[in-house]
């Protein structure tokens, strides 16, 4: 037997097509849903990254507000720019694309993004606001990761699922997000501390490999018939390399494969979050 595909990039599509009345909406009012990225420095994985979200806002018929800032920029400078954009009403919401260059105080920048614009969900505030259950904008791997397993209808209330990796940007905040009353699922957070990795995803229904570890999860830790999704991503000798390890297509019972799993549906999640963040600014 070999595991259903869980593909992020038709399902981002289809998001696509539910997000289209309401930018339509929007646009009878005289409104457009606007995107800002603020991108500093040349790293050529960011410089991708922005690019296929500034594609997807011009299938969408979202306006996309680039900023471009140098490697050496300052810290007052990308404060300027931030209170520019923060400022500027033809952007509904931005992000920062992380991570900035070392030089750069990154809790700094992230406190001064206006929250009604956060659509990225990573500023203190919204985090914030995302333990207390308070409504506010929630990270977009996370959403994403969710939201392709509800489309395929992977069973997530009472679910043991292991998370395999605590970073801000998908582990930590996708724990929060499972264990909420509207998922209900129970959750194992592992890290590099765990003591014997394979127990923990062995008695997962659901893998959530997020650890940025090349082939970690290999097909003897799955659990036949789970679903194992692959949000890692490392360069092995220029090549980018998930955390989930060939075969385990074979063993689990649904795959979100690296590419074309979780990141699209990432990207899906941040215009929808775009959206929304229009729709409030009509409404007020
Ligand atoms: N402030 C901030 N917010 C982020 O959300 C953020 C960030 N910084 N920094 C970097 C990571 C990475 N990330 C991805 C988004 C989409 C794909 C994606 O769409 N990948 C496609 C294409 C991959 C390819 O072809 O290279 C796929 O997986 O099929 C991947 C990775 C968002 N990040
Ligand atoms: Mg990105």
């Amino acid at each position: 037997m070999t595991a259903t595909i869980l593909d992020g990039r038709a399902t981002k599509d289809a998001i696509f097509a539910e997000l289209a009345p309401r930018v339509s909406a929007l646009a009878e009012q005289g409104l457009r849903p606007g995107l800002g990225t603020v991108l500093v420095g040349d790293d050529p994985g960011s410089h991708a990254y922005v690019r296929m979200k500034h594609a997807d806002c011009a299938k969408i018929g979202v306006e996309s507000i680039r900023r471009e800032l140098p490697a050496d920029v300052t810290q007052e400078e990308l404060h300027a720019v931030i209170r520019e954009v923060n400022a500027d009403p033809a952007c509904s919401g931005y992000l920062v694309q992380l991570p900035l260059p070392k030089h750069l105080d990154t809790a700094a920048v992230l406190e001064r993004v206006d929250p009604a614009k956060d659509i990225d969900g990573l500023t203190p505030l919204s985090l914030g606001r995302t333990v207390l259950n308070e409504p506010g904008f929630l990270p977009c791997t996370p959403l994403g990761a969710i939201e392709l397993l509800r489309r395929y209808d992977v069973p997530l209330a009472g679910a043991q699922v292991a998370v395999v990796g605590r970073g801000i940007t998908v582990g930590r905040t996708l724990g929060l997000l499972l264990t909420r009353k509207n998922v209900n699922a129970t959750v194992t957070l592992c890290h590099t501390g765990t003591r014997d990795l394979a127990t923990e995803v062995r008695r997962a229904d659901v893998v959530v490999a997020a650890a940025g570890s090349p082939g970690l999860i290999t097909p003897d830790m799955v659990k036949p018939g789970a679903a194992v999704l692959d949000v890692g991503v490392s360069r092995v000798d220029g090549k980018l390399t998930g955390d989930v390890a060939p075969g385990v297509e074979e063993v689990a019972g649904h795959v979100a494969p690296n590419p074309g799993g979780v990141g699209p549906m990432t990207r899906a999640m941040l215009v929808s979050n775009v959206v929304d963040a229009a729709e409030r600014a009509a409404r007020r």
